[in-house]
C-alpha cells in the first residue's frame, strides 16, 4: 500500500533531514497533492514524490560529487560548476536505490525538480511548482502570483518561475545550469503556440 510506504518513508526521511528541510519536504509533498486534486493526477504518487524531493539534500556539495561518482551517476561539468543542482539527480538515485521507489514517474520528478527540462511531464510539473509555492516559502516577490496562477495553468506557472529563476540566478552572479535555460526555451515555445491557437 503507497499511504503505508509514504508513512514508513515519512519516519525515516525525518531522522535523516534536518527539522526545517523536513518541514519543507512535507509541506512540498501536500502541495503536490493538492496540485494533484486539481490536475487529475494520482494523489499518492504526487505526495510521495513531494515527500522525497529533498532526501539527497543532507549531503554537502563535495560529497555529493564523490557519492556520485561512487554510484556511477553520471553527472555533467555544469552540474560539477554549479553543484546546487546535484541533489535532484542523486536524491533520484537514493529514492529508486536506496528507499525503494520503483515507479519511474517519481523518481523523473525528482531529478529533474531543481532545474527542470524541456517536455516535463505533468507530474514533473507539480513537484517543480511545488516546490517552489509551498506555504513555508516566503522569499521569492512573486509568490501571491504563482500561487494562483499554479491552480490555473501548469505550463504557464512553469514558464513565470523559469523566467523568474533565470533572472534571480542571473543577478545573483551564479552558475546556471543551462538545463533550466532549456527547460525555459520549451515552455517559452509552448507558451507562444498556446497563443497563436487563442
Ligand atoms: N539552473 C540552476 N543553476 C544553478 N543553480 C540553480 C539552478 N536552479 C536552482 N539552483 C539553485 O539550487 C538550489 C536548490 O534549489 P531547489 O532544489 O529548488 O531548492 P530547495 O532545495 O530549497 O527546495 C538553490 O540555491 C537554487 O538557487
Amino acid at each position: 500500500m503507497i499511504t503505508e510506504q509514504i508513512i514508513t518513508l515519512r519516519k525515516q526521511l525525518k531522522s535523516k533531514l534536518d527539522p526545517m528541510r523536513f518541514e519543507h519536504s512535507v509541506s512540498v509533498s501536500f502541495t503536490c497533492t493538492a496540485l494533484a486534486m486539481r490536475y487529475g493526477y494520482d494523489i499518492q504518487k504526487a505526495e510521495l514524490a513531494g515527500l522525497m524531493h529533498d532526501c539527497a539534500k543532507r549531503f554537502t556539495d563535495s560529497e555529493l560529487i564523490q557519492k556520485c561518482q561512487k554510484h556511477g551517476v553520471a553527472l555533467t561539468e555544469a552540474e560539477i560548476k554549479a553543484p546546487a543542482v546535484i541533489h535532484a539527480k542523486y536524491g533520484a538515485y537514493l529514492a529508486e536505490n536506496k528507499y525503494g521507489i520503483q515507479d519511474p514517474e517519481i523518481i523523473s520528478a525528482i531529478a529533474c525538480h531543481t532545474t527542470g527540462k524541456p517536455d516535463m511531464t505533468t507530474l514533473d510539473k507539480i513537484l517543480y511548482i511545488a516546490d517552489y509555492i509551498e506555504p513555508r516559502r516566503d522569499k521569492a516577490d512573486n509568490l501571491p502570483q504563482m500561487r494562483y496562477l499554479a491552480f490555473q495553468d501548469l505550463d504557464e506557472t512553469m514558464y513565470e518561475i523559469l523566467k523568474g529563476t533565470l533572472q534571480y540566478l542571473g543577478k545573483k552572479g551564479s552558475t546556471i545550469d543551462p538545463m533550466t535555460m532549456q527547460a525555459f526555451s520549451y515552455f517559452e515555445e509552448v507558451m507562444k503556440q498556446k497563443e497563436n491557437k487563442k
